[in-house]
């Protein structure tokens, strides 16, 4: 059975200005099974962030369902759960990380990444290991894990974003372009980590804009122009060419 499935997706926009109703994407169809990747593909502007932002929830469908198999509720449409149980997943099963840092402030950059572990329910002196060993993991110079994060780099801030929802090992796991600013270490860190993820039995949807980033890494690719899945490793869709 699949753990997330796309059915008659579409999302419009109003732009109240202009008095227009504008289409972001339309009819947009896929699954996934635990522990795979999809990658979505697609020119700037095609929708891609859209369909993230709607299995997070930020966005509501203007069609389509949003059917995901949740170990907290069993199977449920995220744009029809109640809102209480929309925050239980994003805390518990569903992480997002996008190129921006939206976090508390005053909370040091440690901090942020302790919480994300106690709020899994580690105990304090396990939450406090496993963040020095993330901050580590993503080269956040130790200099930087007692300040506020709102003075760091782009790219710090990133790493920090991308450390703090891995750290909680979601069940589901939208990347929406996470790489953006990074060098290249700093992406094969990401890389790892999210390998790392991947056999640990997270289910990941992400959009890069480095495609060689991806290869090797997804299981399917999604692509919006076609509108189908254009690479699918289990089957073999695309392996031909
Ligand atoms: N909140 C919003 N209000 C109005 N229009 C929006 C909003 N969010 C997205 N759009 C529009 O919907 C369309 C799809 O945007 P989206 O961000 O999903 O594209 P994308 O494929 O992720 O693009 P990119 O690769 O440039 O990030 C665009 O035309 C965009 O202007």
């Amino acid at each position: 059975m699949s753990i997330l499935e796309i059915a008659g997706f579409g999302k419009r926009f109003t732009i109240h200005h202009l008095d227009k109703t504008m289409p972001a994407t339309e009819n947009i169809h896929f699954s996934l099974e635990a522990g795979e990747f999809i990658g979505i593909v697609g020119k700037s502007g095609s929708g891609k962030s859209t369909i993230l932002k709607s299995i997070y929830r930020t966005y509501l469908p203007d069609e389509g369902k949003i059917l995901y198999d949740s170990q907290r509720f069993g199977l449920v449409d995220l744009s029809q759960v109640s809102d209480r149980q929309m925050l239980y997943l994003r805390k518990y099963e569903i992480g997002y990380v996008s190129q921006f840092l939206n976090v508390m402030p005053r909370t040091t950059c440690r901090q942020l990444v302790t919480n994300a572990l106690l709020e899994m329910g580690e105990s304090e002196i396990t939450a406090n290991v496993e963040t020095e060993k993330t901050l580590a993991h993503f080269e956040l110079d130790p200099k930087l894990w007692d300040s506020y994060p709102n003075t760091f780099s782009g790219g710090e801030k990133l790493r920090l974003n991308i450390a703090m929802a891995t750290v909680k090992k979601p069940r589901l796991l939208l990347l929406d372009e996470p790489t953006a600013s990074l060098d290249q270490q700093s992406k094969v860190r990401v890389r790892e980590m999210i390998e790392k993820l991947k056999n640990n039995g997270t289910t990941l949807v992400g959009i890069f804009h480095d495609i060689e980033f991806m290869e090797g890494l997804c299981d399917k690719v999604f692509d919006m122009k076609a509108k189908k899945i254009v690479l699918d490793n289990k089957v073999g869709v695309g392996s031909e060419s």
